[in-house]
């Protein structure tokens, strides 16, 4: 059963390969928690289709997988390819016009109308992640920029475009995120990832939106450009979520760098109590191979042990062949991490906000209480979800229950490391909730007669309050 299995959290990207019941089904069982829906392929109604059948699934199974909507933000595509996908050799000569088109070794449709305005000649731009390179040879500054491949490959449709030697002109929301944006929110979507982001202000835009269709939607900030790099720090601050897009990532700025950006953004995460992705690449030679590379299995076992709250999956699951095998290779290796490697990672940095104080104080010495006492759970009673995010940022050793009224939280908490969520929205006596709250962990195996609970909560327990409170006790 999925209760069992890891806790660093698994992602998986649907599509045609595993956007069908029985895939699916198989693939949570195998450890999956968050479904991500990329909206930079498909149809709404598609989408729609794929939402239903995660909460049919949901419903059916008492499951609480999370939905995480992710925009395209103003990335650059090319159209559709001629018989989806054309060869290019180095030294092919080709125009990249703005004008619509099924593209062919003549010509290749960009979806960026301002391309051949903002390039120069000689500046390189690369396509699908950096597999395949042109040189700007000329350009007539309104409709068609003419370019050298220099490495080539197959190019098939829709793949993206980076310009990291240009200068772009482009709004962080595009006129088809608001609409997407628009429809996931009207499907109560859980997260909502922005890509591309640059500044805090982005974020910001984004929430406000959410706020004022009256959605409790949270955000991931995708960390894709080098401007967002710069500004890492003000988009932490004020983000719910963040993901580190090393597809992207790793073409807009040198390869090599990736690795310690990737330590970086997760300690900073980590210290701030904001759930933190490590997304692209991670098993991709298992879309076309039932066992990944050696190096795949230690990428992802380092990003457990640089302290991520999930691991993510793109094409693997969307298009790839082993959509259930790739899950449960992904989370084995997870929980070997888990089980042998634990003290490892378990060092992260933890900042108290002054306006949060005493309540993170409460967090943080329920932590250090259940390492003290050998606890095997800690109970957040919470109606934010405040107090989990904050407990599950220390990664204790203990499982992290939430006990919660808030059924919107039970799935989006699903991201969160180490966390599990229960329905409770009994609130008595401090004394008879603790009572049957540990009852709960005991009839569900969780905990076992004798075993130490760290329970916290808030006092007066009517009043749904911050955090304030600390109970020992024994199951
Ligand atoms: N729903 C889908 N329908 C058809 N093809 C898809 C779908 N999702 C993904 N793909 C294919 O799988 C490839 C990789 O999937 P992935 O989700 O990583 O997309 P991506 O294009 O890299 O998007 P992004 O840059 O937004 O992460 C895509 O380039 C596309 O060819
Ligand atoms: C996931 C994504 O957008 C990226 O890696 O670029
Ligand atoms: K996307
Ligand atoms: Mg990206």
């Amino acid at each position: 059963m999925n209760e069992l299995h890891n806790r660093t959290k698994i992602v998986a990207t649907l599509g045609p390969a595993s956007a069908k019941k029985e895939v699916l089904l198989q693939m949570i069982k195998a450890g999956l928690n968050v479904c991500r829906i990329n909206f930079s392929h498909g149809k709404h109604e598609e989408h729609l289709q794929t939402i239903n059948l995660i909460r049919e699934i949901n419903l059916e199974n008492n499951f609480n997988v999370g939905i995480l909507a992710d925009l395209q933000g103003p990335k650059i595509r090319i159209g559709d390819m001629e018989n989806n996908g054309v060869a290019f050799a180095a030294g092919d000569i080709v125009n990249i016009i703005t004008t619509p088109k099924v593209g062919d070794k003549e010509s290749i449709y960009i979806t960026y109308t301002a391309f051949p305005k903002d390039v120069n000649p000689g500046e390189i731009f690369l396509l699908d992640d950096g597999k395949m390179q042109m040189r700007v040879l000329d350009t007539n500054k309104t409709d068609t920029v003419k370019a050298e491949v220099i490495y080539g490959g197959i190019l098939s449709s829709k793949k993206g475009v980076n310009l990291p030697f240009t200068k772009t002109s482009t709004p962080s929301l595009t006129e088809k995120d608001r609409e997407d944006l628009e429809f996931a929110l009207k499907h109560n979507i859980d997260w909502i990832g922005l890509s591309f982001v640059r500044e805090a202000k982005d974020i910001i835009d984004l929430k406000k939106i959410i706020a004022k269709s009256g959605s409790t939607a949270k955000v991931v900030a995708k960390i894709e450009k080098p401007e967002a790099i710069d500004n890492i720090d003000s988009i932490i601050d004020v983000t719910d979520g963040v993901m580190v897009a090393r597809g992207d990532l790793g073409v807009e700025m040198p390869m090599e760098e990736v690795p310690l950006l990737q330590k970086q953004i997760v300690r900073k995460c980590n210290a701030l109590a904001k759930p933190v992705i490590i997304a692209t690449q991670m098993m991709d030679s298992m879309v076309a191979n039932p066992r990944p590379t050696r190096a795949e299995a230690n990428d992802v076992a380092n990003s457990v042990l640089d302290g991520a709250d999930a691991v993510m999956l793109s094409n693997e699951t969307s298009v790839g062949l082993y959509p259930v095998i790739v899950i449960e290779a992904m989370s084995s290796i997870v929980r070997n991490i888990e089980n042998g490697m634990y003290p490892y990672y378990n060092d992260s940095q933890i900042e108290e906000h002054p306006e949060t104080f005493l309540a993170d104080s409460v967090c943080n010495s329920a932590v250090y209480l259940a390492e003290k006492t050998s606890a095997k759970a800690i109970v957040a009673m919470t109606f934010s979800g405040y107090s989990a995010y904050q407990i599950a940022s220390q990664r204790p050793k203990a499982r992290t229950f939430v006990f919660t009224g808030n059924r919107d939280l039970m799935n989006s908490i699903s991201l969160v490391w180490g966390v599990k969520a229960f329905y409770y929205d009994k609130f008595e006596t401090t004394d008879q909730t603790i009572k049957e709250v540990n009852n709960i962990l005991k009839e569900n195996g969780f905990v076992q007669e004798g075993e130490v609970i760290i329970n916290t909560f808030s006092t007066p327990i009517a009043e749904k309050g911050r955090t304030n409170t600390i109970k020992v006790s024994v199951a």
